[in-house]
């Protein structure tokens, strides 16, 4: 039988600086695009939100969390002593580059972490946190340089309603599927979750459509209509590659 854990060859190491850099500059909206038109249509963490607005693009690869309901026999505050309790060992784990994302299946009367591991999180150079649930402390997170995205806030800690269990498997995320390795990009919209062999190319043709669209969005604001300019038919493609001359894209 497979283990469903192995459904799919774990993906790690860092990115390309190059597929960084790029993802660093494109909108999820135009994520989202690019991966459609690839056939992948529920990428987009629905219902998730910046806890900092001015830290709010994000760019890393996966390390998963997975929480299953709490029970009160057994998620009690002395776990916390257990420094291999699979939240404090999750936080301790994760390394530069990695962003932490959380499944707690949409639930958020509890929180999935707090502001003194946020900032463990920080100084372990994470690129960020995601969780489909609630963070308490949330006005630590409003000032804190990590890019920190969830569904809600709760001053109630995690215990209440969730149960660490698992690191490093496949999860779902606001019903989205997160890999171990996949690539998460944030910024003022939300999350989008890249699978990984996807995101060298999914990057290069994310900024080439954003340059496309820098155009279209300055003939429109020049008073163009949108038949034959949005979308590009070939005369405006042919206007968009004579202002691409002078107007390379920004690497
Ligand atoms: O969620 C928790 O209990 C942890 C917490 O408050 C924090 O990290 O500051
Ligand atoms: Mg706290």
């Amino acid at each position: 039988m497979t283990d469903v854990r192995e459904s799919r060859p774990a993906q790690s190491g860092p990115l390309a600086p190059e597929t960084v850099a790029a993802l660093r500059q494109v909108s999820t909206a135009t994520l989202t695009t690019q991966l459609m038109s690839r056939g992948l249509r529920n990428t987009f963490l629905a219902g998730l939100r910046p806890l900092n607005p001015h830290a709010a693009r994000m760019v890393g690869t996966a390390f998963t969390l997975r929480y299953i309901p709490a029970r009160e026999d057994l998620d009690v505050l002395g776990v916390f002593a257990d420094p291999e309790h699979p939240q404090r060992k999750a936080v301790e784990s994760v390394g530069p580059g990695q962003v932490l994302v959380m499944d707690c299946r949409g639930r958020g009367r509890a929180a999935s972490l707090g502001g003194i591991l946020g900032t463990r999180l920080l100084r372990r150079g994470a690129a960020g946190v995601v969780t489909d649930g609630s963070v308490r402390d949330s006005p630590t997170f409003a000032t804190l340089g990590l890019p920190a995205y969830s569904a809600g806030v709760s001053a109630t800690t995690n215990l209440v309603q969730h149960h660490a269990v698992d690191l490093q498997v496949p999860i779902g995320c606001a019903e989205v599927p997160v890999y171990p390795g996949d690539v998460l990009v944030g910024d003022g919209e939300g999350v989008v979750c890249v699978p990984r062999e996807l995101a060298a190319e999914v990057a290069r043709d994310a900024v080439a459509q954003e340059h496309l669209e820098e155009f279209v969005q300055a003939e429109i604001e020049a008073g163009a209509a949108l038949p034959g300019v949005y979308p590009p038919n070939e005369q405006t493609r042919e206007r968009y590659r004579a202002w691409a001359k002078d107007n390379p894209p920004q690497a």
